[in-house]
């Protein structure tokens, strides 16, 4: 049984609670943060419950506090679960110089190198420790669980549902980082943090992981085609190739004019957690 987490501050919301916490993660070798959205329905009974993975230069408050989830997750009775990017703190060298790698971009995967793997085991933390703790100390029903996120986090969230179907019973993406192992941005951490040796980036490519996935239910990602990392870093019909190939359920969505930022997360965001509703409360 895990302790219960500090509860750092509290807000009443649409008749639910937001709180913030912190904990001392045994997995991240120090402390991690991160918030719960309570609806109203969980004060009577447990519920279904929902992670959602940021992106860069996130921390748990962001989705909180912009994208307005709250009022649909209260509408449709499922509690949401937001993780911090990464470890922070750390007093790892060079943690803080970048904003697309070390603090605020965890990238969700277990580091190997010496330098990283005792503090950034995001993977872990995500798909084990956070959702054992979780279950420990909040209402909800943890064989309903599902995932989702945005560009990294849609990353993250891809990742922990094709590599472990049995867990996820629904995922979805906003403008996710679809092969990060042919873009500038998954290249960067996915040889700082997994090393130099490309087959271990497999285990962390949604366009990789895809092929030979057994998850077959039908998978949500929203895209906008203002967004200004589409072309370089996102490459979401990579994935979209790779479903083809694997018989893999999808609808790829492309928003006409919306860009990379939580404006275009709020406008979407109802219909992303209908669809894990329609997978969760059932
Ligand atoms: N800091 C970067 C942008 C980083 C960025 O767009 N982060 C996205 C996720 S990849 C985000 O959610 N930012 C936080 C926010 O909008 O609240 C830049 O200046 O270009």
């Amino acid at each position: 049984m895990s302790a219960f987490p500090k509860l750092v501050s509290e807000h009443l919301c649409f008749g639910g609670k937001i709180g913030f916490y912190r904990h001392v993660s045994d997995t991240c070798n120090g402390e991690m943060r991160f918030s719960v959205y309570q609806p109203p329905q969980a004060k009577s009974a447990p519920v279904p419950v929902l992670y959602f993975l940021s992106g860069l230069t996130c921390t748990e408050e962001n989705f909180m506090g912009k994208s307005g989830a709250q009022q649909f997750a209260a509408k449709y009775g499922i509690m949401l679960v937001v993780p911090d990017t990464s470890p922070r703190n750390r007093g790892i060298e060079g943690e803080d110089k970048d904003w697309d790698f070390g603090t605020g971009a965890g990238f969700y995967v277990d580091a190997t190198q010496e330098k990283w793997r005792s503090h950034y085991q995001m993977y872990s933390y995500v798909v084990r420790e956070l959702p054992a703790l979780i279950a420990d100390n909040f209402p909800v029903q943890p064989e309903k669980m599902g995932i989702f996120g945005h560009s990294m986090g849609g990353h993250g969230a891809l990742v922990c549902a094709l590599r472990n179907p049995e867990l996820y019973k629904s995922v979805s993406a906003f403008a996710p980082i679809a092969a990060p192992m042919r873009c500038p941005w998954g290249q960067k951490a996915f040889s700082n943090y997994l090393g130099a040796d490309k087959e271990s980036w497999r285990d962390y490519d949604a366009s990789e992981l895809v092929l030979s996935a057994k998850f077959k239910r039908p998978i949500l990602i929203d895209q906008g085609t203002a967004d200004q990392f589409l072309a370089e870093q996102l490459l979401p019909e990579a994935f979209e190739k790779a479903c083809a190939e694997a018989g893999q359920p999808l609808t790829l969505r492309y928003q006409e004019g919306y860009n990379h930022s939580y404006y275009f997360i709020a406008t979407f965001i109802e219909d992303h957690i209908r669809h894990h509703a329609i997978a969760l409360c059932s």
